[in-house]
């Protein structure tokens, strides 16, 4: 069996000698189209063997496998994910400190890597993943493992090469939707209850536009669920909506922001096209043009909020955020502050957007907003 590693480092010397060699020819000889095809045979079988370390070794289960296991860490966690060589690692190596190896030839990276984007006193982390293929669904190329990664994100960025044909979005989406992640989509609005007896009670708010009783009764009968009540409460919803509903424990929804990378290499009129999707940002790693803007979408997107807190009599510290999601409660502060800091609280104190005077004086239910300054007094 030919050792892989060895074949690659093999190939990656030879490059190496080859590229030494033509450097002092200067960039004349390398980029002579004669040379060209010699330094994309290297590319090339770079990728082939690079990609053979990817699939799965037998036995491996869907599970971790090596690397893949990165502890979530932070305040949140963003997943890049994406086919080969659009730009994952260029795009972490820029925004955080980590410097995870880019390079022209496919699965560069073989394995996850985390790194620690700090903004608006939050820490974020940036999980650069390996490259995904079609298949990656079925386990092709490790692609299982990268998904699950993706499936433990609080966003995914999904990264693409804006010289490329447009469906690698939608292949990538396909990839995703296979393994239950829905992007940038709420939860069916349709109520499911299982139960020990009595039959399907099954009822609609509005008259619906895609379902009706029949279609209902089937797929309940298909997943054996005889005893229920379902109400569904959204006219527009699907067949796949409700068999999301009794797959919710499968299912996850998670906001993505799909970048267009390497627009140094597209039309200006492309480009604007581009720009003007949903949910899209655009970006040349290579110019370092939309880098940082890039970087705003996301702490946009995770709706984060930051919080100072206050003791009495002293002034608030603003050296310090405390992170939390937006639609947080003052107990989902004291949760973040102490798991135990509710049981003594007595009520708190608040400054800034949510307070109706200022400060207020509030109870564990009252609605916190960014940049509020919190004060928890305790019995
Ligand atoms: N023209 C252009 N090339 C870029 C840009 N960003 C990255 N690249 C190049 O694209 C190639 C692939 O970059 P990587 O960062 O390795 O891409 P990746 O998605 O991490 O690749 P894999 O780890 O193999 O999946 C490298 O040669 C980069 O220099 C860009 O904005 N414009
Ligand atoms: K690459
Ligand atoms: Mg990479």
């Amino acid at each position: 069996m030919v050792n892989i590693t060895e074949k690659i480092k093999e190939i990656e010397d030879e490059m190496r000698r080859t590229q030494s060699k033509w450097s002092h020819l200067k960039c004349l000889a390398i980029n002579h189209p004669a040379n060209m095809p010699r330094r994309e045979q290297g590319d090339r079988k770079l990728a082939r063997l690079r990609a053979q370390l990817l699939e799965p070794t037998a036995g491996a289960g869907s599970g971790g496998g090596a690397g893949f296991d990165v502890s979530k860490s932070g305040d949140a966690r963003v997943a890049l994910v994406g086919f080969p060589s659009v730009g994952k690692s260029t795009f972490l190596s820029k925004i955080t400190k980590t410097k995870s190896e880019a390079a022209s030839y496919s699965f560069t990276t073989l394995t996850a890597i985390p790194g620690v984007l700090e903004y608006g006193g939050a820490e974020i982390q940036i999980l650069d993943l390996p490259g995904i293929i079609e298949g990656a669904s079925e386990g092709k190329g490790r692609g299982r493992q990268v998904i699950s990664a993706a499936k433990t994100s609080d966003l995914i960025l999904m990264v693409l090469d804006a010289t490329k044909r447009a469906e690698q979005r939608a292949l990538l989406e396909a990839e995703l939707d296979a393994v239950g992640i829905r992007l940038n989509k709420e939860p069916p609005n349709i109520y499911l209850k299982v139960k020990k007896a009595g039959g399907m009670k099954i009822t609609f708010q509005t008259p619906p536009k895609n379902l009706d009783e029949k279609i209902i009764y089937n797929v309940l009968r298909d997943y054996k669920i005889l005893n229920c009540e379902v109400l569904v409460r959204d006219e527009n919803a699907t067949i796949d909506d409700f068999i999301d509903v009794i797959m919710k424990d499968h299912r996850k929804y998670i906001r993505c922001l799909y970048v267009y990378n390497k627009i140094d290499s597209v039309s200006l009129e492309f480009l604007d096209q581009l720009a003007r999707e949903p949910h899209t940002a655009v970006m040349s790693c290579e110019l370092d043009l939309g880098v940082q803007e890039v970087v705003e979408r996301i702490w946009k997107e995770l709706r984060l909020m930051r919080l100072y807190t206050k003791r009495k009599g002293e002034e608030p510290d603003f050296s310090e955020a405390l992170i939390v999601r937006q639609d947080s409660s003052i107990e989902d502060v004291c949760d973040q502050i102490h798991r135990t800091l509710k049981e003594t609280f007595k009520y708190a104190m608040v400054w800034g957007a949510s307070a109706r005077h200022v400060p207020q004086r509030v109870g564990l239910g009252h609605m916190v907003a960014d940049e509020d300054v919190v004060s928890i007094v305790a019995k």
